[in-house]
């Protein structure tokens, strides 16, 4: 248990010092105010200062103990206290969390996107997001989506909060101030911020334009992953992992508008108070943050490629052990050592989806084409791998390859067990990288065939028809 008191300041106005709890899955405790958290009991008649108590669960009340995850907010008013929802208009086509023939289609097709622009007319976080893929439904709690977002304006007077899944938020470009229910997180490009179903929030754009990917996920939430022989230590530590602590405002705000993503669509409540009045709470349902500098790789250090699970920041479980709803990986900077081995990528066919981000820097398995803010997408068994440029450049440098140090980079995979329906405005957009596939084109035979003495592919064939033994 943890608790740290901050006084009351201004929300638009984050200090440089801005104070986090540390830990993965904590029972954190905070208060504001000192005294403002009831002790013995979640639930007293009269709260300590007059506040109301409210809780929020983030698993059913019967969930096992090890996954049950809930917290108990004191707030100045409560937050059912508003007029009724109403849908909002016009809606954002955009977004969703069902994915059929209707606004989306299926496809094998290997798929690239270059960085969108930055809006130029005026757009917030909420208005700027759009989803690119995802699977099932936030109706059924199971499934994912993928969304990306370009914003240039601060959200105002309204606070967003979603009812289908939690927020896995990579900002690219652009620094991101979130106010929370528990209290407040800077987030920059190069740390990721978790922002759990049905938490209200705010997102400030103190640098102006924004960019980044956020995954969502429906009915299941993020863990770290199992380190297995790694042993007790390596990758992302649950220290490195900030919640926020207890803030509030008290100011009257009228027409405060919260807009709640219920099935997908959005939905728009008014009332006259910020949502961001909780003085003190406990539990271990929380928004979190984590720098991705943070990270521990670990690696082959003889032969041959690991498996990019090695590298899995957090991952979202399904029923089924050892196979991920959704898996957040990353490629960090690390030193490249293996021997006698092809170290980019191996050219593989996958039954699992494989989206991928770069947030800065350049990709190990491709040239060129991939670009910081840009998207890839390679779904189940859809065969992908080191660009020609990158696979001739490889073997140009030949076994003798000494150590190499990969760095300046940070590219990461939203991996799903679950085969992604793609949105129709991602397949028609302006940014998609129709020559894609030429970056595979020019990877040429090298085949030898010794045994044949020819390398003939003409011969080859004829030879091999004659039924004699080939290579
Ligand atoms: O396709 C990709 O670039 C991601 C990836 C990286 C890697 O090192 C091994 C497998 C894999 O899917
Ligand atoms: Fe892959």
């Amino acid at each position: 248990m943890a608790a740290q008191s901050v006084g009351e300041t201004d929300g638009t106005d984050f200090p440089s010092d801005l104070p986090y709890l540390s830990g993965f899955n904590n029972h954190f405790s905070s208060e504001a105010i000192p005294g403002a958290l009831p002790q013995s009991q979640n639930s007293p008649l009269i709260c300590p200062f007059g506040l109301y108590a409210e809780q929020i669960s983030g698993t059913s009340f019967t969930s096992p103990r090890k996954a049950n995850l809930c917290s108990w907010l004191y707030r100045i008013k409560p937050s059912v206290t508003h007029e009724p929802f109403r849908q909002r208009l016009p809606k954002n086509e955009k977004l969703i969390s069902e994915f059929n023939a209707s606004n989306c289609s299926s496809t094998p097709t290997q798929l690239r996107w270059k960085p969108a622009d930055f809006p130029d007319s005026p757009v917030d976080f909420v208005d700027g997001l759009y989803t690119v893929c995802g699977a099932g439904s936030s109706f059924l709690r199971h499934g994912f989506a993928i969304h990306m977002y370009t914003a240039n304006k601060s959200m105002e007077n309204c606070a967003f909060c979603n009812a289908d899944g939690d927020f896995l938020i990579v900002p690219q470009s652009g620094k991101l101030w979130i106010i929370t229910e528990c209290g407040r997180l800077e987030v920059s490009p190069g740390e990721v911020v978790v922002l759990p179903q049905g938490f209200r929030f705010v997102v400030y754009l103190p640098d102006g334009p924004s960019r980044g990917y956020v995954a969502e996920i429906f009915g299941s939430h993020f863990q770290l992953p199992d380190l297995g022989p790694i042993g007790a230590n390596g990758l992302a530590a649950p220290r490195d992992f900030l919640a926020p602590v207890a803030w509030f405002e008290n100011s009257p705000r009228p027409g405060y508008t919260i807009i709640q993503k219920f099935g997908g669509e959005l939905f728009t409540a008014i009332q006259d108070f910020s949502p961001f009045n909780v003085v003190a709470w406990h539990g271990n349902y929380v928004p979190y943050k984590y720098d991705l500098c943070k990270f521990c790789p670990y690696n082959t250090v003889l032969f041959d490629h690991s498996d990019p699970s090695i590298n899995t920041v957090l991952t979202a479980p399904t029923d089924k052990p050892g196979v991920a709803l959704l898996d957040f990986v990353i490629f960090p900077p690390r030193w490249l050592v293996a021997e006698h081995t092809f170290r980019p990528p191996y050219y593989h066919r996958n039954c699992m989806s494989e989206f991928m981000g770069l947030i800065y820097g350049g990709y190990e398995a491709k040239a060129d084409g991939f670009v910081p803010g840009g998207a890839s997408l390679h779904s189940c068994m859809t065969p992908h791998g080191p660009d020609t440029k990158t696979y001739e450049a490889t073997i140009a440098r030949g076994n003798d390859a000494g150590p190499h140090k990969i760095s300046g980079t940070m590219a990461f995979m939203f991996e799903s067990s679950l085969i992604p329906r793609v949105c129709s405005w991602a397949l028609e957009s302006p940014f998609i990288d129709h020559d894609y596939y030429q970056c595979w084109i020019g990877l040429k035979s090298h085949f030898k065939n010794e045994a044949i003495g020819d390398t003939d592919p003409q011969k080859v064939r004829i030879e091999s028809e004659n039924g004699r033994q080939i290579g």
